[in-house]
């Protein structure tokens, strides 16, 4: 059947409870909710192919790795499976962390449910009935009174064999209710039957009851999910031995949004799913709540350090890929691939990083390190992602991206200029590809582009001298001379061997003097310096290594720029030897009755002795 085209013929829309004074739009998330993990249970149950016994303890030990204090481990009476696996879970789980187990309204679910869990240190039984009119109609045939008759007799039930039985006296029991399918219950009944089960187990503030509030289907927007909640936890308002929890799925795709709304209307735990994995269109993802709090400047309690081997793990264990679009974890989500985004990330990541390494900030330790990288909800960093990764290059990008991948591969921030020369370089590599170029391809490129690594055939030899007070080479007086450094090099000018003599007070100034004599004009040149990667890491990223200089120099005089690239062992080196190639590019593009690089012939110069 086709979609109707009059769709109220056939869906009505929700009838939303009135709560025109609602208070939760002007509240704020200031703190994390309790977390409980139901991968093991409505996780599980919703696989095609649910975990092994030791799949779901491989997952148990990650999420105890996590950080998580309150776990269901399953559903002990549906098979001697759960039953053997919460067993384990008693007998060699950490004794800090709750054990949640379920059980419906069934005294002999009841019965074998306690027993799987004898002997645990804390315990949450998890007791469930529907509460929505269509669930009493539908599944249960029966009435709003039976429904709620049968709550309150398998409350009482479950208490007296927990707390009330002296046989389990060593185990701390907490009873979690649940008005199944609250999403769609009328919000006066879901209070009604979960106060008169409250009143039948008999809760403490030491070990409150948790009403627990599912969406177990996602009914209509957030806004009215909060205003149920509102309204729900309003029953309960300065009951402190109530915990009024929330476990929301996803089926309009508005689980974060809802959950989140829904702590603000007065929950404060919650149930989900690690990536939003469960029933049909999941639980709430619990990635994406815990990170959405920590870049609120919220610590979520949980630790997704390592989020690229928490998803591997949860991949293998569940056989279901996590979408490349997923908030925070997916493959995309700190990728840029067009020229705008890769320039704001770039110039965001340089002036947050200059915020970090600015020791006379005053605000060095709080303001400056606010992360403001544009398009970067978060700090790759910070769950395990790699700076490497955050920009691919193709015909979509511009000087911003090219400068990102040579600034994490070269630890060389690029001049504009050159990056704007290079970039049709790279629009046409990538468009003959016709794929983005890896970062480790871009900087093969650039490397080449200016023959980087092989030194200039022009340059024949080179020769340093710091020059002293008394230095017989200098032609100056003593004085003068101190600090100056004397640069010697035989150069090639159309064919020619030309010996070139320079003194600055730097090597740039010395090459400077000496091309000056014979340029048309003043000759400046600028530097910049970087780090040759010499390996790519086994991530894909670059290893940075400190043996190969880089730099970057610029000569202008005249119109004219050209640039000289090299490497070096040191970065003096790598200066000089960029600086005269780029002063040879830049004499060479002169027309040949303008060259005025006339130096004398070198044949008896020593140097030239010494290069032979
Ligand atoms: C929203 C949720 O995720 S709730 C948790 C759901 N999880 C699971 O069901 C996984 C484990 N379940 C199982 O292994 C099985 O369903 C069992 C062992 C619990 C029960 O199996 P069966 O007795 O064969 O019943 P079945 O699976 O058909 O369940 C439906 C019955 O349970 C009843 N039921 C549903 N919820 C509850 C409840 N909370 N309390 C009591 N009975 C309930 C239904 O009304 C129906 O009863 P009927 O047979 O009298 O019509
Ligand atoms: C019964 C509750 C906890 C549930 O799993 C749901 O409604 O989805």
């Amino acid at each position: 059947m086709p979609m109707l085209s009059k769709a109220s013929d056939k869906y009505a829309a929700f009838k939303a409870p009135s709560l025109p004074d609602r208070t939760w739009p002007s509240k704020k998330l200031t703190k994390p909710p309790r977390w409980l993990s139901t991968d093991l249970r409505d996780g599980n149950q919703a696989l095609a192919s649910p975990m092994n016994p030791e799949q779901k303890w491989n997952y148990f030990q990650l999420l105890v790795d996590i950080g998580f204090k309150e776990i269901e481990v399953g559903f002990p009476a549906s098979s001697d499976m759960d039953f053997q696996f919460a067993q384990k879970c008693v007998a060699e789980g950490p004794s800090d962390v709750w054990l949640e187990v379920m059980t419906p309204c069934r005294k002999d679910f009841i019965r074998r449910t306690v027993e799987a869990v004898r002997g645990a240190k804390r315990i949450i039984v998890s007791l469930y009935i529907a509460t929505s009119d269509n669930f009493i109609d539908t599944v249960f045939n029966t009435t709003r009174e039976a429904q709620l008759r049968t709550a309150v007799e398998h409350a009482a039930y479950l208490k007296s064999v927990t707390k009330d039985d002296p046989a389990h006296k060593d185990t701390t029991w907490a009873l979690m209710w649940s008005p199944e399918t609250f999403s769609d219950t009328d919000p006066a009944f879901a209070i009604e039957i979960c106060r008169a089960v409250k009143e039948a187990w008999e809760p403490t503030p030491e070990v409150p009851i948790i009403l627990n509030l599912p969406a177990t289907v996602e009914m209509s927007t957030p806004n009215v999910f909060a205003d149920q909640v509102e309204i729900f936890s309003r029953g309960f308002a300065g009951d402190d031995s109530v915990c009024v929890s929330l476990h929301p799925h996803n089926d309009r795709g508005c689980a974060v949004a809802a959950t989140e709304l829904g702590q603000l209307a007065g929950a404060t735990r919650v149930e989900g799913c690690l990536f939003g994995n469960g029933e049909r269109t999941g639980n709430v993802d619990l990635v994406t709540l815990a990170l959405n709090l920590y870049t609120q400047g919220i610590d979520p309690g949980l630790d997704l350090s390592n989020l690229p081997h928490i998803r591997k793990t949860v991949e293998t264990l569940t056989q279901i890929p996590v979408h490349t679009r997923a908030p925070y974890a997916g493959d995309s989500v700190f990728v840029a691939y067009s020229g705008g985004h890769q320039d704001a990330i770039h110039k965001g990541f340089k002036k947050w990083t200059a915020g970090l390494n600015d020791t006379n900030n005053s605000n060095n330790n709080s303001k400056s390190q606010i992360w403001k990288v544009p398009y970067l909800a978060i700090d790759p960093r910070d769950i395990g992602a790699t700076y490497e990764a955050v920009i691919r290059v193709n015909s979509q990008s511009g000087k911003g991206g090219i400068a990102w991948v040579l600034s994490q591969a070269l630890r060389l921030e690029a001049p504009k200029a050159i990056l704007g020369a290079f970039s049709p370089v790279v629009k046409t590599e990538s468009e003959a590809k016709g794929r983005t170029l890896l970062p480790e391809e871009l900087t093969e490129l650039f490397l080449r582009q200016y023959s980087v690594r092989e030194r200039d055939p022009r340059v024949l030899s080179l020769v340093k001298r710091e020059l002293q007070p008394d230095s017989p080479t200098s032609t100056s007086s003593a004085a003068s001379t101190a600090g100056l450094v004397r640069i010697e090099t035989v150069i090639l000018v159309n064919g020619l061997p030309r010996q070139l003599v320079g003194h600055g007070t730097s090597n740039l100034e010395a090459v400077r003097f000496g091309l000056s004599a014979f340029a048309d004009c003043r000759l400046e040149f600028t530097c910049t310096l970087g780090k040759l990667a010499a390996t790519v890491a086994s991530d894909g990223g670059f290893a940075a290594s400190d043996a190969q200089a880089i730099a970057i120099v610029m000569c202008s005089g005249g119109k004219r720029v050209t640039w000289g690239v090299k490497t070096a062992d040191t970065e003096e080196e790598a200066i000089l030897l960029a600086a005269l190639s780029a002063a040879l590019d830049w004499h060479k593009e002169l027309p040949l009755h303008h060259q005025r690089l006339r130096l004398l012939p070198i044949v008896h110069s020593p140097i030239v002795q010494a290069v032979a």
